[in-house]
């Protein structure tokens, strides 16, 4: 097996489908390729594909961002070139799953999170960057490409009746959850005994696959008992430990469930009682502190109809049920007690940022912190990352504001917990999401937070932010025309400072080519760029993998 840092010679393929030096490999277009070759077979470039420039649609002036198109290629792996001198001390690899694939054949995808699983990577070492992407070889994405068409249910997509029905059998499979996407295009995590895992919102969603290759090495198989269809999209993970939220729908409510490094099975914490209705509120993401779990109950619900319906609702396979109030739960990670429910104001998030306890001068807990990218009660969001509107971006304003959301839930009975902005939204531009911390600070107190902000006018965030929880303040990075994804933080080994470290994004730009940007977290200032040599899409969650000791 390759070491993490991968080969150095440009171009270099995985498979045997490399076209020879100085010839010209034919590049497929993944689109129209991908729902007729059976394996879609890795045809990398030889020397660097020039994309063609963003192309103008529709005669309104909007330009196709190469951040909303199909990735063009099965995989590929090579050298990358470099701008910048990146740190000696940055060895390791971060990864980036997100919904890279949203056409077959002709048919488009609706919206961004449709889309099949494309995983980059970017190995560092010696000072040199490599990359790759790979897609993920999920059931719903080898079924997809067999039968020329959606076969699974995935965010907004459901397969065709003829289809599915002749695919996965019968309707009653709706109700096994045998019908549901395993495409796994959410987030990516290493596992405290080294295992990667890619995930989404679907428990079977959940695949292991080789940091190196990106080969998908097969279903994360839990061999517990313990059940449920879909699952928080964001375990926390530690060295030692996994925690994750199962909704159940039925009885609306959350099972809070741990799973030791080193093993498959996930063992039963407590239960949350939701105190709204009818059905417990989204969990995508959720916080922990070194002792509690927070569980949030928002207004955005799961709706077992929606998730049976053919076609796409405004809010998919959730509703928005303001009537039945928000709530935040948190329960002792020791004994599964839920020692606090408190009701807040509306809310709608989709990743916390994190949470910490907040204690008196004898050291006890009074209250919890949690922090969010809130999008200020308002679902539109999800409308707007409908890929029709992210396409037609015609320079109006029309990304809605978000901002730091900050929780305090008292744990002295009280029964009511607040929601305020941690800072001044237009310290990063009214927009929020995408985040990442220092990992060391998980669950404690912390003061430093990395997102993506919004530099306005635009329909999506478009600026890397830094966010001094203490000063209130944000530093940005901006580039015009450039679609940044989530800035990961990546501390440097040894460091004291929790802003000691660098941020890395994958940008996909303007002139349609993408790069690795790799800012100094501490000044916020660009330190090296590594560049792909073709269009990458955008993407969401990543993970670092440092180099083990055994691979140097
Ligand atoms: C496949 C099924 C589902 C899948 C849900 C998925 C894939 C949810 C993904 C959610 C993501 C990626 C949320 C990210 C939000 C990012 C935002 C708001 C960024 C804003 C701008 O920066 C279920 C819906 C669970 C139903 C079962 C089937
Ligand atoms: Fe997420």
């Amino acid at each position: 097996r390759p070491s993490a840092g991968g080969s150095a010679v440009p171009g270099r393929l995985s498979s045997s489908t490399q076209g020879g030096k100085g010839k010209r490999a034919v590049v497929q277009p993944l689109a129209a390729s991908v729902v007729t070759e059976t394996p879609a077979p890795a045809v990398a470039p030889a020397r660097p594909v020039v994309d063609a420039p963003p192309r103008r649609r529709g005669g309104r002036g909007t330009v196709e961002h190469a951040a909303w198109k199909s990735v063009r290629q099965e995989r590929w792996e090579g050298a990358l070139e470099l701008e910048g001198e990146l740190p000696l001390w940055l060895d390791g690899t971060y990864l980036r799953n997100g919904p890279g694939l949203w056409n077959l054949g002709d048919y488009g995808f609706r919206h961004l999170f449709d889309g099949y699983a494309t995983l980059v990577r970017v190995s560092f070492r010696d000072g040199q960057a490599v990359g790759a992407h790979r897609q993920i070889e999920s059931e719903a994405y080898k079924a997809a490409r067999a039968h020329g068409k959606v076969c699974y249910r995935e965010f907004s997509e459901v397969p065709k009746a003829e289809g599915f029905l002749s695919h996965v059998g019968q309707l009653a499979t709706l109700f096994s959850g045998s019908s549901l996407t395993d495409n796994s295009n959410t987030g990516v995590v290493r596992l405290g005994d080294g295992r990667v895992l890619c995930l989404t919102e679907t428990i079977k969603g959940s695949i292991v696959v080789d940091p190196d290759t990106l080969d998908t090495i097969g279903k994360f198989e839990y061999t517990d008992r313990l059940g449920g269809l879909i699952h928080s999209a964001h375990p926390i993970v530690t060295d030692t430990e996994f925690w994750t939220l199962i909704p159940d729908l039925i009885r609306p409510g959350y099972s809070v469930v741990r799973m030791d490094a080193g093993t498959n099975e996930r063992r039963f914490v407590g239960r949350v009682d939701c105190r709204g209705g009818p059905a417990p509120g989204w969990v995508h993401s959720f916080p922990i502190t070194d002792h509690y779990v927070v569980v949030p109950e928002m207004p955005l619900r799961y709706c077992a109809r929606n998730l049976l319906r053919a076609e796409p609702t405004p809010l998919y396979k959730f509703e928005w049920h303001l009537e039945s109030g928000s709530y935040m739960h948190v329960m002792c990670k020791a004994s599964g007690r839920v020692v606090a429910t408190v009701e807040v104001p509306p809310f709608v998030t989709f990743h916390f940022i994190n949470a910490y306890e907040e204690k008196d001068d004898e050291g006890r807990v009074t209250a919890i912190i949690a922090d969010c990218c809130e999008h200020n009660a308002n679902t539109s969001i999800l409308d707007k990352l409908r890929l029709q509107n992210l396409r037609s971006s015609t320079g109006q304003d029309v990304l809605p504001d978000a901002r730091v959301g900050r929780f305090r839930i008292p744990l002295d009975g009280s029964p009511f917990g607040e929601l305020e902005p941690a800072l001044d939204p237009d310290q990063h531009g009214r927009g929020m999401d995408m985040c990442s911390i220092n990992p060391a600070h998980v669950g404690k107190k912390y003061r430093y937070a990395y997102a993506c902000g919004a530099h306005r006018p635009c329909n999506f965030p478009n600026t890397l932010t830094k966010i001094d929880l203490v000063e209130k303040t944000a530093k940005n990075w901006y580039e015009e025309g450039a679609v940044p994804s989530e800035p990961f933080f990546v501390p440097r080994p040894g460091a004291v400072e929790e802003d000691d470290g660098v941020a890395i994004s994958m940008v996909s730009a303007k002139d349609g080519s993408a790069y690795a940007l790799v800012l100094d977290a501490k000044t916020f200032h660009e330190i090296a760029r590594a560049k792909f040599p073709y269009a990458m899409p955008y993407g969401l969650h990543c993970c670092w993998v440092p180099r083990s000791t055994s691979d140097a």
